[in-house]
């Protein structure tokens, strides 16, 4: 679901993103989902072709209607949080390991989102500004060789995997219908053309946390973000984002934009492996997460973020 993004160690591991926005070249794209699942063929077409528009213009959109309900999406945001209140120690009991695996907890620091592949040029945007997130990711359950690191089921964690999984399992079915919108949108006459690309299900579920942290932080070091500027390495990427803020995009211009957060809708952006497929008509953008852009607490300290992608 997610562009390279660089581990503490040095490694390469997956990772992925969002927008809303009034810059022009950006979309404002509100799209309701259930038309193309559920509307009639005229309907059907035109949310096709607006997700694609949307995905050749800004290269994100939001889609509404999606068939996650609003309780499901709250569950796990609620359980994902209950994993991130373990102590670290904990959590570290579940350290991501290798790329290829791409599973477990990276604690805060480990990863730098970034697009520089010069290690050396890495690690020192890692030291002058590291990310200020913590990640758990999980794969698909059924892959040999690399399991998923399910934390210990006890208290507060009882029933992660099963949410986490049932999770996983709808996401990728509506990536998969996401995907025949594009098809569609494309014109191409089997709408199913990506499924055989698609519907393994090798993608990353990523629970993503950033912590409260000092408003001072951000005055202090310019350079100082959520998560660095990146784009995302995969096909598409479904992100669901509490209402905090901070998720900006880059426009055309260069200018980085809020990707406001909209109340029960996804945003969805398309990724590298996306542009490469369409011959770079489709927009696999750049973005980042910041502090947030409303002060609504007052206070000396910014509260946490919690998104999924
Ligand atoms: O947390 C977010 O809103 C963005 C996360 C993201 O872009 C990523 O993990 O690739
Ligand atoms: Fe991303």
């Amino acid at each position: 679901m997610e562009k390279a993004a660089v581990q503490g160690d040095g490694l390469l591991i997956p990772v992925c993103l969002t927008l809303y926005c009034h810059e022009p070249g950006l979309i404002n794209q509100l799209i309701d989902f259930d038309k193309f699942l559920h509307g009639d063929e005229d309907q059907k077409l035109a949310t096709a072709k607006a997700i694609l528009a949307g995905f050749q213009t800004a290269g994100f959109i939001y889609l509404k209607n999606i068939p996650i309900t609003a309780s499901t999406r709250a569950h796990v945001f609620n359980t994902s949080a209950k994993l991130f209140r373990l102590p670290t120690a904990d959590k570290m009991a579940y350290a991501w390991t290798t790329p290829e695996a791409n599973r477990g907890y990276s604690a805060p620091g480990r990863e730098k989102v970034t697009q520089l592949t010069d290690m050396a040029e890495v690690d020192k945007m890692r030291q002058a500004a590291p990310d200020i997130k913590e990640s758990f990711e999980i794969g698909r359950d059924d892959e040999p060789g690399h399991p998923n690191q399910w934390p210990h089921e006890a208290g507060e964690l009882v029933g992660f995997k099963r949410t986490m999984l049932d999770f996983f399992d709808e996401c990728k079915a509506l990536h998969v219908e996401v995907m025949r919108a594009i098809a569609v949108g494309m014109g191409l006459d089997d709408a199913g053309f990506f499924d055989r690309f698609v519907d393994v299900g090798d993608n990353t579920l990523r629970l993503l946390h950033y912590p409260a942290v000092d408003k001072k932080v951000f005055q202090i070091n310019p350079g100082q973000v959520r998560a660095g500027e990146h784009s995302d390495y995969g096909s598409i990427t479904l992100l669901f984002q509490d209402s905090r803020g901070g998720l900006q995009v880059k426009s055309p211009t260069g200018k980085f934009v809020d990707a406001t957060p909209i109340e029960d809708t996804c945003v969805v952006n398309a990724g590298d492996l996306l542009a490469r497929w369409s011959n770079d008509t489709i927009k696999s953008t750049i973005h980042r997460v910041v502090e947030p852009p409303h002060d609504e607490e007052g206070g000396d300290v910014y509260p946490p973020r919690y998104s999924i992608a």
